[in-house]
């Protein structure tokens, strides 16, 4: 587990993480929305020790302050894959080296090679000769060289055609199951990243939303059926509601009809309240005190109403 408590992170005056507070389950795989220049890749170096020091903030597997070698229980691939001026073998032995990985190392590598269907003439080559996506293929492969707890992977299916993606994608999946890994993995990536989310987090405005697969929704032609439609303006495959910003129906622009509550869990100061509508689950919160207030029970039936500042399209 990574336990992130309190932490707010800022470039000068521009902030990008907010007072965050996540647990990271790190048997597991989650992915990481969110707009461009919202904070992804700069949260994945936070979590990496390469931006400011966070030791009070976060801890990995329930330790605060890491030795140099209990970093390497992490391992961050760059969206701008880093490869050392030397030939791909030798760049993932230098990873083997690095990481200290012992036992049959021969084998790992010939595992690597299978997975990601490397011919032998790759094997030789040095980073100038690799196109874009040699590149990225080769960073991942380093990166499954280095066989860690967790992997922080930063669009990695960026510059990948279809059938690399397929083999970062059984590679991550091989990865999960054969080290007892987990990932955190940011990306725009919609195809790659849905076949692999166990846990879905959304960053917004210096928050991080954890969606746990509800309150992202299909749209078809811009409407988004509930048991009422809701048409919007943009266009877009998916989108998602920010649970903190749908509350009860009082004259916001867009309203949920007639919802029925299914379940309440309490988290911190918020009671997350989800309910059915049309045949579509919905999660949202409310601070305890407008729970106790709105006098809500299991099963009553309400309306909810939101606002644009609630959406995101995906
Ligand atoms: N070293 C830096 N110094 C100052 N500002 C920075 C620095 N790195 C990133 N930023 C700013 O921080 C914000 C978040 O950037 P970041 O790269 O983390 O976003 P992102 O969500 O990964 O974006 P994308 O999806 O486009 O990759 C952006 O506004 C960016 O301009």
């Amino acid at each position: 587990m990574i336990e992130i408590k309190n932490l707010s992170f800022s470039y000068g005056t521009k902030c990008i993480l907010k007072n965050l507070n996540l647990k990271l389950d790190t048997s597991k795989i989650s992915i990481l929305m969110g707009a461009n220049g919202s904070g992804k890749s700069t949260f994945l170096k936070v979590l990496h020790f390469l931006e400011g020091d966070f030791h009070q903030n976060i801890s990995y597997f329930k330790k605060n302050i890491l030795s140099r070698e209990e970093k390497r229980w992490l391992y961050l691939l760059f969206a701008e894959a880093c490869v050392l001026n030397r030939s791909v073998e030798n760049n993932l032995k230098f990873i083997q080296k690095t990481y200290q990985i012992k036992g049959d190392l021969r084998g790992f590598l010939n595992e690597i090679y299978t997975l990601l269907e490397f011919d032998k003439n790759l094997l030789k080559k040095y980073p100038g000769e690799l196109s874009s996506g040699q590149r990225q293929k080769v960073a991942f492969a380093m990166a499954m060289a280095a066989r860690v707890r967790y992997y922080l992977l930063d669009e990695p299916s960026a510059f990948l055609d279809k059938n690399t993606s397929f083999l970062i994608k059984n590679a991550i999946l091989h990865l999960k199951k054969s080290l007892n890994c987990g990932f955190l993995i940011a990306s725009h990536d919609k195809e790659f990243l849905d076949s692999l989310a166990e846990v879905k987090l959304y960053l917004s405005d210096g928050m991080i939303l954890e969606f746990e697969n509800t309150n992202i929704f299909e749209l078809n032609h811009q409407i988004l059926h509930f048991e009422n439609s809701i048409k919007f303006d943009k266009k877009a495959d998916k989108i998602a509601l920010n649970p903190y910003k749908i509350s009860l129906f009082s004259g916001q622009k867009y309203c949920i009809k007639n919802a029925k509550i299914i379940a309440l869990r309490t988290r911190q100061n918020d009671v997350f309240i989800r309910i059915i509508s049309g045949g579509k689950i919905l999660e949202f919160a409310l601070k305890s005190e407008n729970f106790k207030k709105a006098n809500l029970n299991l099963y009553q039936n309400l309306n909810l109403g939101f606002n644009e500042d609630a959406l995101c399209f995906l």
